[in-house]
C-alpha cells in the first residue's frame, strides 16, 4: 500500500535514486517507492566556501549528483530515466560542515566536536525531471533543503572510541548513525528523524504534491495549507485518471472540467481502476528482483574475470566490441552483451569510441594489479559456484558439498579439495593471497603489537599477512607455518625487499605438527574452516605452545549474537556451510573458546569491510 498517493504518481515512471546510501534506500523503498539504484559518481568537493549557507552547498551537491546520474544514463544508450533523485546529507556545527569522516582520527575529531552540543543535520533533495529529445537531454531540477537540531550528551573519551571502534561512523555525514548505535550519542531531536538518517521523506512527498497538484488559481485565493500533504480525500479530488505522464502535472484553469467531461461510463471505469490500483496495487518488489538478478550480475562480473576483459583493457583502451572479442576469442555479439552489463555494474566506462576499464576494474579486476582479486574471481568462479549450485543439499545435509562436486568422497577437506592438484592449489593460493594483501595492512595495524620479536602465522600461506606484520614491526621475526605443499609454492609470491629477512616459512600439518615458538600466534581466516572439535584442537595446541604474556590474534568475520545483522557475516556461514568443515561464529562464542584456553584481556577492533580482529592474552595456567 501506498500511504502517500502522490508516490503512486511515480510508480509508471522510471525513477532512479542517484546514490549508493542504503539508509536512503530503506526510506524510499519502504515508502512504496519503485525505482533503480544508480549510485553518483559526482566528486563532492564543491568549494563550501563559495556558498552564502550550508543549506545551499547541500542542495547543489544532491542536483549534482542527480545530474551526473542523469548524463550518464543518457549517453550510456540506457533508456533516458523520467526521474533522477540525489540527496546529500552534511552536519553543521559552529560555522563548519562536517561530510562523512575519511579515517578514525577524522571521526573522532568529529564526534568530538559534537560532544555536549547542539548541531544542524542539512539534507538538500533534488528531483530532476529528465526527458530527451533528438537525443539530448532536457532536464528540469526541482530541489529543496530539510534542516533537524540534534543534541548529543557528553561523550567520553572511552565511549568515543568504542564507537568509532564499532565501524559504525565511516559513511556517515557527521560521523554517526543516529538510526543506529550513534543514537546512544543523542540526548534530543527537533525535526524530522529520517532527514538525520539521510532523506527527509515528509518534505519529499509535500514537493512532489507541489510539483504534480500545483495549487488552482481558485485554491490560491481561500486559505490553503501548502506545506501539508493533503488528506486522502484531497487526494481522491486530485485523483488523475491517466494515471501519471513522464512529466508533474501543469496545472491549468479548467483541467478539472475538462475530466468533468468525459462520459460517465468511462469516467466510472477509470475511477474504478483508479481506485483498484491504489487499493490492491502492492509495492513494486524492486529488491526482491535485484536480489534475484544478483546471481546473473556475479556471473556476468566473473565470465568477464576469466576472459580476462580488464586485463586487455588496462593494456590499450578504449577498444570496441568487436576487437576486445577477437582477443578474448569470442562471439562479437555475446562480447557485447557482456561488456554493456559490465558498464552497467560500473566496472566499464562506455563512450563512442568504445570500453575502458574503470578505476575500480584496474585496481582490483586486471589480474597484474599490485591488489588483484583476479585470482579470487576464478576461484569463485570455477569452486564457490559449483559448491553453491548444491546449497539445498548443502542445507538438507548441514555439510560440504565437495564430494558432490568432484565426484568422490573427500576425507582431508585441503589435500582432497583445495589442493587435489597443482592447478587448483595455485588457484587457491592465489585467490587468497589477493584477499590478504588487501585486509593485510588492517590486520597488522588493528592494534598495537610492538611488544611481540617474533610472530607465528598459522596457515599463512602465501605470507602475505606476515610480510606487513613484518613491515610495520620492523624487529618482528614471523614465520609462517602451512603445509609443505604450499610452503614450496608460497616462494613464488614472496617478492624480494627489505622485509624478506624478517620472515621464514615452516612445514607442518598444525592439526599433526609441533608448532613454532612464538610470543605472538596468528590465526586469520582459519577457525572458520573447522568443527567446534577441530577448533578446540588448535586452540589447545596454540595455548600449550604459549608461555603467559604470550598473544593469541585471531581474525574472522564475528557474527552478531542474534545472528541478525552482518549481512556479509551471515552470507559467509553459508559460504562456510558448502565449503568448510566449520562455521562462523560470534563475538561471544570466540571469547568463549579463548578464555577457555586460557586467552583473556580479549580486545576486538572492527576491520573496514566484513572482517574483525581479536587480540588476547595467555595468562599462566
Ligand atoms: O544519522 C545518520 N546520519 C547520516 C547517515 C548517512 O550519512 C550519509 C551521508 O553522506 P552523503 O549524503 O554524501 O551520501 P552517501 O552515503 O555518500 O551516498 P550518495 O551516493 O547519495 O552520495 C548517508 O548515507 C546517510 O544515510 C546515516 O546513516 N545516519
Amino acid at each position: 500500500m501506498v500511504l502517500c498517493p502522490v508516490i503512486g504518481k511515480l510508480l509508471h515512471k522510471r525513477v532512479v535514486l542517484a546514490s549508493a546510501s542504503p539508509r536512503r534506500q530503506e526510506i524510499l523503498s519502504n515508502a512504496g517507492l519503485r525505482f533503480e539504484v544508480v549510485p553518483s559518481r559526482f566528486k563532492e568537493k564543491l568549494d563550501k566556501a563559495s556558498f552564502a549557507t550550508p543549506y545551499e552547498y547541500a542542495m547543489e551537491t544532491a542536483k549534482q549528483k542527480a545530474l551526473e546520474v542523469a548524463t550518464r544514463m543518457h549517453q550510456k544508450d540506457l533508456r533516458t530515466p523520467d526521474v533522477v533523485i540525489g540527496a546529500d546529507t552534511i552536519v553543521t556545527v559552529g560555522g563548519l560542515i562536517l561530510e562523512k569522516p575519511v579515517d578514525k582520527q577524522d571521526a573522532y575529531r568529529m564526534l568530538s566536536r559534537l560532544s555536549g552540543k547542539e548541531h544542524s543535520v542539512f539534507t538538500g533533495v533534488a528531483i530532476v525531471h529528465c526527458s530527451s529529445n533528438d537525443r539530448q537531454l532536457h532536464t528540469r531540477v526541482s530541489e529543496f533543503y530539510e534542516e533537524t537540531t540534534v543534541k548529543f550528551s557528553e561523550l567520553s573519551e572511552e565511549l568515543l572510541w568504542e564507537y568509532i571502534h564499532s565501524g559504525e561512523p565511516m559513511d556517515k555525514a557527521g560521523g554517526y548513525g543516529i538510526q543506529a548505535l550513534g543514537g546512544m550519542l543523542v540526548e534530543s531531536v527537533h525535526g524530522d528523524f529520517l532527514n538525520v538518517v539521510g532523506f527527509p521523506l515528509n518534505h519529499f512527498c509535500k514537493q512532489l504534491v507541489e510539483l504534480y497538484y500545483p495549487p488552482r488559481p481558485e485554491d490560491l485565493r481561500q486559505p490553503v495549507q501548502h506545506d501539508c500533504i493533503p488528506a486522502v480525500d484531497t487526494f481522491e479530488d486530485l485523483s488523475d485518471v491517466e494515471g501519471g505522464g513522464s512529466e508533474p502535472a501543469q496545472r491549468e484553469t479548467g483541467s478539472r472540467d475538462e475530466k468533468a467531461e468525459v462520459g460517465a461510463a468511462g469516467q466510472a471505469t477509470a475511477e474504478a481502476e483508479c481506485h483498484r490500483t491504489r487499493a490492491t496495487l502492492p509495492p513494486f518488489p524492486t529488491r526482491l528482483l535485484e536480489l534475484l538478478d544478483g546471481f546473473k550480475l556475479s556471473k556476468a562480473l566473473l565470465t568477464a574475470c576469466k576472459l580476462k576483459v580488464f586485463d586487455w583493457l588496462k593494456r590499450e583502451a578504449p577498444q570496441k566490441a568487436p576487437d576486445i572479442a577477437s582477443k578474448v576469442d569470442a562471439s562479437a555479439c555475446g562480447t557485447e552483451k557482456l561488456l554493456d552489463v559490465c558498464a552497467a555494474m560500473g566496472l566499464l566506462e562506455k563512450t563512442e569510441q568504445g570500453y575502458s576499464n574503470t578505476e575500480t576494474a584496474n585496481l582490483y579486476l586486471a589480474s597484474d594489479s599490485e591488489y588483484s582479486l583476479h585470482g579470487f574471481m576464478l576461484q569463485n568462479d570455477d569452486v564457490i559456484w559449483n559448491l553453491f549450485t548444491y546449497l539445498e543439499f548443502a542445507i538438507r545435509e548441514g555439510r560440504n558439498q565437495h564430494h558432490r562436486v568432484l565426484g568422490k568422497k573427500v576425507e582431508d577437506l585441503f589435500q582432497d579439495a583445495y589442493y587435489r592438484s597443482p592447478e587448483t592449489q595455485l588457484r587457491f593460493m592465489q585467490a587468497m593471497h589477493g584477499v590478504a594483501k588487501l585486509t593485510a595492512r588492517q590486520v597488522a595495524t588493528a592494534f598495537d603489537l610492538s611488544r611481540f620479536s617474533s610472530a607465528c602465522d598459522m596457515g599463512g600461506c602465501t605470507g602475505a599477512l606476515a610480510r606487513e606484520l613484518a613491515r610495520e614491526y620492523p624487529r618482528l621475526q614471523v614465520t609462517v607455518f602451512d603445509l609443505p605443499d604450499v610452503v614450496e609454492l608460497a616462494v613464488h609470491f614472496q617478492p624480494a625487499g627489505p622485509q624478506a629477512a624478517q620472515i621464514h616459512f615452516a612445514a607442518g600439518d598444525f592439526f599433526r605438527d609441533p608448532l613454532p615458538s612464538a610470543e605472538l600466534y596468528v590465526l586469520c581466516r582459519i577457525l572458520h574452516n573447522w568443527s567446534d572439535d577441530k577448533v578446540h584442537k588448535l586452540l589447545s595446541k596454540v595455548a600449550e605452545s604459549c608461555k603467559p604474556g604470550a598473544g593469541l590474534l585471531l581474525v574472522e568475520t564475528l557474527l552478531d549474537e542474534e545472528k541478525r545483522e552482518a549481512q556479509g557475516g551471515l552470507i559467509q556461514s553459508l559460504n562456510m556451510l558448502v565449503q568448510t568443515e566449520g562455521r562462523q561464529r560470534s563475538r561471544g562464542e570466540y571469547q568463549c573458546l579463548l578464555e577457555l584456553h586460557g586467552f583473556h584481556q580479549v580486545q576486538v577492533v572492527h576491520l573496514e569491510g566484513v572482517l574483525d580482529a581479536m587480540l588476547a592474552t595467555r595468562v599462566a595456567p
